[in-house]
C-alpha cells in the first residue's frame, strides 16, 4: 500500500538527517511515538515512505500512550489502518497519578512527559524494538535551547540520536525540519491532527507552559529580524566550540 506521501522536501530532509546521524539502520525495529499531533503524524507517513524507498529493511510500529482521561483514539487507529501502519494503543493511569500534583498547582506538564516516556520505553522493550522515534522538529530544538539557556543556565538542545539509560536508542527523524513544513503536510493532505489544546497540561486552568510559549514569540521576532536564524541555529548545533566556554581544569 502506497498511502499518503510527504513532499519531496520532507523526504529529502528525512533522508539527509538519516544519513548524517545514522538514525534508521538495517534490521531496526522502531517504536514511533504517535500522539496524533501534526508532527508525529508526518513522522509515521515519512517513515512509511522511507521504508518503501530505502535500500535496507527496517520495521516500525506506531504507539500511542493514553493518559487515562477517556481519550478516544478511534480516528487515529482508523487512519493508521487505512494507511497500512501498525498501531498499538496503551492506556495508562497517568492522569490519576498526576492529580496530587494538579491539586498542589505544581508543574505536571513535565510529569506527563516523564511518565509517557517511561511507558514508551517499556512498550518498546515489550515489542522487541531497539529504537524509539520521537517527532521533535527544529522549532522544538530551538525553543528547548533558549529555554535551557534563559531559565536553567544550561547550553542544551535536543539530540537527533542518543542512547537512553536502558540501552534503547532514541531518534528524532524530523529534527532538521521546520514546524511549518509539518503543518503544511497535514493541511495539504487534509489529515485531522490533534491540536495543541490536546496537550494534557492545557486541559487544566493551572500552570500553562508559559516558558515555551514565550520562546516561540521571541524566536518569531528574531526570525523576522534575521530570516536565516533557523538555518544558522541548525548549523550552530553541529559546530560547537566547547573550548571557548568557561571550563574549569579539574
Ligand atoms: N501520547 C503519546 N503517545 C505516544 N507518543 C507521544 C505521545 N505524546 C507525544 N509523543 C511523542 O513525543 C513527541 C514529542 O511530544 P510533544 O508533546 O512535544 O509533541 P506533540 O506536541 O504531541 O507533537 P506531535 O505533533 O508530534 O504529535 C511526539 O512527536 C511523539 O513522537
Amino acid at each position: 500500500m502506497r498511502g499518503i506521501v510527504p513532499s519531496k522536501k520532507v523526504m529529502s530532509k528525512l533522508g539527509k538527517t538519516n544519513a548524517e546521524f545514522k538514525l534508521i539502520e538495517e534490521g531496526d525495529k522502531i517504536l514511533v511515538g504517535l500522539s496524533g499531533g501534526k508532527d508525529s503524524l508526518t513522522m509515521i507517513h515519512a517513515m512509511r515512505e522511507q521504508q518503501r524507498r530505502a535500500p535496507f529493511k527496517f520495521e516500525f510500529v506506531a504507539v500511542t500512550v493514553g493518559y487515562g482521561m477517556g481519550e478516544n483514539f478511534d480516528k487515529l487507529s482508523a487512519h493508521c489502518k487505512a494507511n497500512g501502519i501498525e498501531h498499538v494503543i496503551r492506556d495508562t493511569q497517568t492522569y490519576e497519578l498526576a492529580k496530587e500534583k494538579i491539586r498542589k498547582n505544581s508543574s505536571f506538564c513535565s510529569f506527563f512527559s516523564r511518565m509517557r516516556r517511561g511507558y514508551l520505553y517499556s512498550v518498546a522493550q515489550e515489542l522487541g524494538c531497539n529504537k524509539v522515534a520521537l517527532g521533535h522538529h527544529m522549532d522544538d530544538a530551538a525553543e528547548s535551547f533558549f529555554m535551557n539557556f534563559i531559565y536553567n543556565g544550561q547550553m542544551r538542545s535536543l539530540a537527533p540520536k542518543y542512547t537512553a539509560e536502558n540501552g534503547l536508542i532514541v531518534i528524532r527523524p524530523l529534527i532538521q525540519m521546520r514546524e511549518r513544513q509539518l503543518l503544511a503536510f497535514v493541511q495539504d493532505n487534509e489529515i485531522e491532527a490533534i491540536g495543541d489544546e490536546a496537550c494534557p497540561a492545557m486541559r487544566f486552568d493551572v500552570k500553562m507552559p508559559h516558558a515555551r510559549a514565550k520562546m516561540k514569540v521571541m524566536l518569531a521576532k528574531m526570525e523576522k529580524e534575521f530570516p536565516d536564524l533557523f538555518t544558522s541555529l541548525n548549523a550552530a548545533f553541529k559546530n560547537i566550540s566547547v573550548d571557548s566556554f568557561f571550563i574549569t581544569e579539574d
